[in-house]
């Protein structure tokens, strides 16, 4: 069952205050993800849908390992990929540079990426804007650039979020016929896209998430029907009522507790290993007062070895160098014999 906790600080100071903090109660807090358990076959294409904000991105960016989740484990069999537009790009770096970082990163040699590099700049197929800065180009290109790379990494999981959206519809068909492959060869597809269509073209299942919850998990055909429904139903709302709905989820995902995942995992039946979770961000009072007396310890001992030397013996060399500069421009060297000689 996973859940992602946001902590929503106001300034970039309550960040590093809060580490410190006993009562974190004053931090408001904002759960994107209450509590989503799936399970995915390899060969299987997932559609995540939802609407704005429901924590699609936040789901898939846990799948990839970009962030992490507050609660609950997550057990991927293979490597993942991530397109989503201009993630990962280096907006500084050009294209074919890009390229070679992120092979390099996934751990080939710089021989075998001089390799794939024809077929992947074939594939973005971006002509001479791949010598360009990535900052430089429209979401398109940075969509086919991050698409092609994403593809050439060979993933056993591929996660794909909006990033077919931008596309024009050449690339958007050459990109549907390498994840029609993909499926084929028994790779695990993430699908994240408003556009129903496109999901009902290249999913098997779909999971809707609705502010923060798995709504419904199933066939596609079955779960777009019942979220087409909702959305006609929430369309036909009067404004206020609309903001009523929306209001009062959001309070829950601000309210929601340790406490109601606890219920939704004994209603489920799970065990207290669902509850469990990388625990990231999240200090115990052990270790922050650990942390604290580590860096008293710290400051002490590099108040007390000022440069290498013991704290005596520093101040000691500052009152000779002090009197040397005294000597030196105060002093004629008359003055000098005198004092120090004569
Ligand atoms: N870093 C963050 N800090 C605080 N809140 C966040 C953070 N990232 C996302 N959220 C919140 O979590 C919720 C889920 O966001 P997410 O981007 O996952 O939604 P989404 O379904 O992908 O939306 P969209 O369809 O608009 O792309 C939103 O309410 C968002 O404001």
């Amino acid at each position: 069952m996973i859940t992602k906790e946001y902590d929503l600080y106001k300034k970039k100071s309550d960040k590093i205050k809060a580490l410190f903090k006993f009562s974190e109660k004053s931090i408001p807090h904002f759960w994107g993800l209450r509590g989503i358990d799936l399970k995915v076959y390899p060969g299987e294409a997932v559609g995540l849908i939802g609407i704005n904000g429901s924590g699609k991105s936040t789901l898939s960016n846990i799948l990839a390992g970009i962030i992490p989740q507050t609660t609950g484990q997550m057990t991927i069999q293979g490597e993942t990929s991530i397109i989503a537009i201009g993630a990962g790009l280096k907006p500084q770096l050009t294209g074919l540079e890009n390229i070679r970082l992120k092979c390099l990163m996934t751990g080939l040699t710089n021989e075998q990426v001089d390799e794939i590099l024809p077929d992947i700049t074939e594939f973005a197929d971006i002509g001479d804007f791949v010598n360009q800065p990535v900052k430089n180009y429209s979401s398109g290109m940075r969509s086919r650039l991050g698409f092609a790379i994403a593809v050439h990494n060979n993933p056993d999981v591929l996660i794909i979020d909006e990033a077919l959206s931008v596309g024009d519809d050449t690339f958007y068909q050459k990109c549907v016929d390498r994840i029609l492959q993909f499926k084929a060869e028994g790779k695990t597809i993430f699908f994240v896209s408003h556009s129903l269509n496109q999901v009902k073209k290249l999913c098997d299942k779909v999971a809707w998430i609705h502010y923060g919850e798995l709504r419904e998990y199933g066939e596609t055909e079955e779960v777009v029907e019942h979220y087409n429904e909702f959305i006609k139903w929430f369309r036909a709302l009067p404004e206020q009522e609309k903001k009523e709905y929306q209001n009062g989820y959001k309070e829950k995902q601000k309210e929601f507790s340790v406490d109601d995942l606890k219920e939704i995992a004994s209603e489920r039946g799970h065990g207290k290993s669902a509850l469990r979770g990388p625990s990231i961000g999240t200090m115990s009072l052990f270790t922050k007062i650990a942390l604290l007396f580590m860096i008293v310890a710290l400051v002490v001992f590099g108040t007390i070895h000022v440069k290498g030397r013991s704290f005596k013996s520093y101040f000691a060399e500052e009152e000779t160098s002090k009197l040397d500069k005294q000597i030196g421009h105060n002093l004629s060297s008359e003055q000098i014999y005198e004092t120090f000689i004569g």
